[in-house]
């Protein structure tokens, strides 16, 4: 075993129950790999492994569990739950880790950790079922739809019953399926320091396995996160595929004015930057100051001009902008985030029934104030990285209706590379599982001049 203080398994212990307390997965695990600047890449690796699949599984980890303990899981203590879930992790969707050595090392955990009843009950629960592993039995995907989504496919049920309503079970399905999968390494070349072509002959030469993205331009996929520490830091973004298309959509002018209402951390704000070449005026705002503070950063490393990035709530019109003034803004609206699991996993367990429709008041008022800065002939266009009918097609259609001096614009024609991510009104709607995409829903309107 490790040391304590680098075993993955114990930092993936401590991880987990600092984003049960409501941190971010991502940015604990950033953090306490920092921390350990030192600790064996496969270690690392596992560290990320275990704290991702357990996040992303735990509804499969514990209908395995509750077939194994007696006590209800919700009485046990956190402590216990989170490494029965580490062992059981291993047990079952981790087949490179001997049997033998996802027991031990749990039950370790827990004497290490001061819980020396609570090893005895680990080791038992571990223990059986691995004996009674060859007969478990999940859900019927051809009878129990629901039970098999929530079970097998890991989704609260609230999640399970509105995406079953919403589109049917096999598409259900394939989505449960596809944001189970770890999220693919990708980055946007930053255009305004090199061309594609010359940024992935950079990363050849650091001995980089890459790919080219399919529908962005600028967008590179990685096999190793080594990327991210051998590339100039100033010569890329991480960013999803999908999230790389939503700038190109507003189609920035050199000279023109922008407004990026809901801006940080900044992906899109500084894409756009590199869209207009550095020639456009791009007022950036955002609630939180820590995350407008992440905007200039972002905006500094990656060289950045035009960018005005300040503390704004776009629930209240920016009063230093006049109406009717800007040729074009976007509301990357904040959202449930339900199209981005692969990347967030622990939002599956912290969103409510009730909060697509929460968001969905939220980001009607934000168009609405967003719509008044438009000018007439300027575009407007709506995202967000989620995938609930409240917060996309039904915010879309409300807003139409209750602005007749704003049209839909059909994308389709404009972007006929991307035909097959567009629905039939011409909005983009891409989902994880087709293709490799998160999931994001974008409409455009057009100001009638
Ligand atoms: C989906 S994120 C934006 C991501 C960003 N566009 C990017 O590409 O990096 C939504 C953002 O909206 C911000 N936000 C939430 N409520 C807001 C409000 N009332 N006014 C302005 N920004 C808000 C959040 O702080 C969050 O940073």
């Amino acid at each position: 075993m490790s040391r304590p203080e680098t075993d993955p398994r114990h930092l993936a212990l401590e991880i987990l129950l600092r984003v049960e307390r409501g941190g971010y997965a991502d940015l604990t695990l950033d953090e306490i790999l920092r921390r350990h600047p030192h600790i064996d890449p496969r270690d690392r690796g596992l560290l990320t492994e275990l704290v991702y699949g357990v996040l992303r599984r735990r509804g499969r980890l514990d209908y395995v569990l509750a077939r194994q303990c007696r006590k209800p899981l919700a009485r046990l203590e956190e402590k216990v739950l989170q490494i029965l879930r580490i062992g059981v992790y291993q047990l079952l969707e981790l087949k490179r880790i001997p049997d033998a050595a996802a027991v031990n090392t749990s039950v370790n955990l827990a004497k290490r950790l001061g819980l020396q009843r609570a090893a005895g009950f680990i080791n038992g629960v571990l223990r059986g079922l691995l004996r009674t592993q060859p007969e478990l039995q999940w859900p019927d995907p051809g009878a129990q739809h629901l039970s098999f989504l929530v079970h097998a496919c890991s989704l609260p049920e609230w999640l399970a019953r509105s995406w079953l309503d919403a589109h049917g079970f096999d598409t259900a399905r394939r989505l449960a399926e596809a944001q189970l999968q770890p999220a693919p390494l990708s980055v946007r070349c930053n255009t305004l320091v090199q061309s594609p072509e010359a940024f992935g002959q950079l990363a050849s030469s650091l001995g980089l396995s890459w790919s080219r993205c399919r529908f962005a331009s600028e967008g590179f996929q990685f096999e190793s996160r080594r990327a991210f520490e051998l590339l100039p830091a100033g010569s890329f973004q991480p960013q999803d595929e999908a999230s790389m298309l939503v700038a190109h959509l507003l189609q920035p002018e050199p000279g023109e004015t922008l407004l990026d209402a809901c801006a940080a951390p900044g992906g899109k704000t500084t894409h756009l930057a590199a869209l207009g070449g550095n020639r456009l005026e791009i007022h950036a705002l955002d609630l939180h100051p820590a995350r407008v503070e992440l905007i200039r950063r972002g905006a500094e490393r990656l060289g950045c001009r035009g960018i005005r990035a300040r503390v704004w709530d776009m629930t209240r019109k920016p009063d230093w902008l006049a109406s009717g003034s800007l040729d074009a803004v976007l509301v990357d609206a904040p959202c449930t985030g339900l199209g981005v699991l692969r990347r967030n996993p622990e939002i599956r367990w912290r969103r409510r029934a009730g909060d697509p429709a929460r968001m969905a008041e939220l980001q009607r008022i934000l168009l609405d104030r967003a719509a008044e800065l438009v000018r007439p002939g300027g575009r407007l266009l709506y995202s967000v990285c989620t995938t609930t009918p409240e917060e996309t097609v039904q915010v879309v259609d409300r807003f139409a209706a209750a602005h007749p001096d704003f049209v839909l614009e059909d994308l389709r024609p404009l972007f006929p590379d991307w035909a097959s991510l567009f629905d039939q009104q011409g909005r983009l709607a891409t989902w994880p599982g087709h293709p490799e995409l998160d999931g994001f829903f974008a409409a455009r309107f057009r100001r009638i001049p």
